[in-house]
């Protein structure tokens, strides 16, 4: 029997008292994660996070086109060494994966957000709090350890006053650049699960954000700012043309236009129509990753870090323990899966196609399969360009 329409791997149930949170050490892997807090929260707090857009065919979606994708291994390479050393945005971080914004970590655990930035900070990698957490600015920026890099997402609102005085409180709370979401125009989606179980989201969102309005807000900020939640080729193509130092691929969790593209689709499509984009700016994605498998899979079409939206928010129901368990799980997974790969090194994936192939989806998304060049080599920003200390430049292996 499956639960919740995840992948059936063994969990045994058969000794969890519902409302009661199971034995950590039963947890495997980060859909075990989503099923510990399902047994644990509220129905209210637990649909909160679960909830998706209408009939949910993109969060589905989202789950499942790993399906639709066979990843290549190498035997007779030398894969004594491991690197999932990754810089964003010019700053070095331990792993390729970051945990994204999502609202309210309040409703999973009374450390709220600060155990997200705790677990981040031990493990070395980047978190993005989001505006509608259930801690300030202030308080979340507050928990990070000393060198801790984090940014801090925002959303446009159409009171300036409020977005100007957020905007620079992330920047007085240490927060070192914006990820900007971009597609909640005006409203949020509609989602079932929050109507029938579950309270409201934030409201305000302005309605005209014209490339005027982005112009203008670019100026309300040294920070860098980072669109995210573009779910078009073009629209990653325009972000590229504006000048961002880097652009994220989201749909929001199928949160948002139900039927909107995958990450790995919108990827195909710019590989497609304007490869060059991935000389030009920094890629990041999100949407579904549960898995090192699906991480891989971004980084060889071209992304430089993969977001984790719903399983940390999950793995929350056990404080900082469980958010640094989810992290160790992944970076085993990818460790592991690495080596069996064979290629140790995170860098040799970047915009490495060899590693996967995409025909089945392609002739699934397109018609037929293409033939894309898959050629071009990811950009990474420079060191220094955006205040990062340290960066290294990706470079494939293969
Ligand atoms: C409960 C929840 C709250 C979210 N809140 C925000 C938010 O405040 N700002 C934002 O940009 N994205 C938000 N997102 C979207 C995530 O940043 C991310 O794009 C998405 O969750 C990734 O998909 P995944 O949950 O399948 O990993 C939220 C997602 C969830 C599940």
């Amino acid at each position: 029997d499956t639960i919740e329409g995840l992948p059936d791997t063994g969990l045994d149930l058969s000794s969890w008292t519902k409302g009661t949170l199971p034995p950590i050490a039963d947890v495997v892997d980060s859909n075990d994660m989503q099923i510990a807090a399902w047994n644990t929260l509220s129905p209210a707090d637990y649909a909160y996070y679960r909830t998706a857009a209408l009939d949910e065919i993109t969060y589905q979606a989202n789950l499942f086109i790993w399906e639709k994708i066979r990843i290549n291994g190498f035997s007779f390479t030398d894969v004594s060494d491991s690197n999932l050393k990754t810089s964003i945005l010019g700053y070095q971080f331990n792993a390729p994966f970051f945990i994204a914004p999502a609202a309210q970590a309040g409703r999973a655990s009374p450390g709220a957000e600060s155990n997200l930035v705790k677990a981040a900070g031990a493990a070395g990698i980047l978190y993005v709090p989001s505006i509608s957490s259930t801690q300030s600015i202030k308080t979340i920026g507050s928990a990070a350890s000393s060198g801790q890099v984090m940014f801090h997402q925002e959303y446009i609102w159409s009171n300036t006053t409020r977005l100007q005085s957020e905007l620079d409180q992330m920047e007085a709370a240490g927060f070192k650049a914006i990820f900007l979401t971009v597609d909640n125009t005006g409203v949020n989606g509609i989602r079932d699960r929050q109507l029938r179980f579950s309270s409201g989201g934030d409201t305000g969102h302005s309605a005209t954000f014209t490339i005027d309005a982005l112009n203008q807000l670019r100026n309300m900020t040294s920070l860098p700012i980072v669109p995210k939640g573009v779910k078009t080729a073009h629209d990653v193509k325009l972000c590229a043309e504006l000048g961002f130092p880097a652009v994220y691929i989201s749909n929001h969790g199928g949160r948002v236009v139900d039927g909107a593209p995958t990450a790995v689709e919108i990827l195909l499509d710019v590989h497609k129509l304007y490869p060059e984009v991935f000389d030009q700016i920094e890629i990041y994605a999100d949407g579904g990753v549960r898995r090192a498998t699906h991480i891989l899979t971004l980084l060889a079409l071209g992304v430089r870090a993969v977001g984790l939206g719903r399983s940390p928010m999950f793995a929350n129901v056990y404080g900082e323990a469980g958010v640094t368990k989810l992290i160790n799980i992944l970076t085993l997974e990818l460790t592991t899966t690495m080596a069996l790969l064979g290629e140790g090194n995170v860098d040799g994936y970047r915009g490495n196609t060899t590693f996967i192939n995409t025909k089945q989806l392609e002739l699934n998304y397109f018609g037929s399969p293409q033939d894309i060049d898959f050629s071009s080599t990811p950009t990474s920003i420079p060191p220094g360009s955006f205040g990062g200390s340290s960066n290294t430049t990706s470079k494939g292996l293969f």
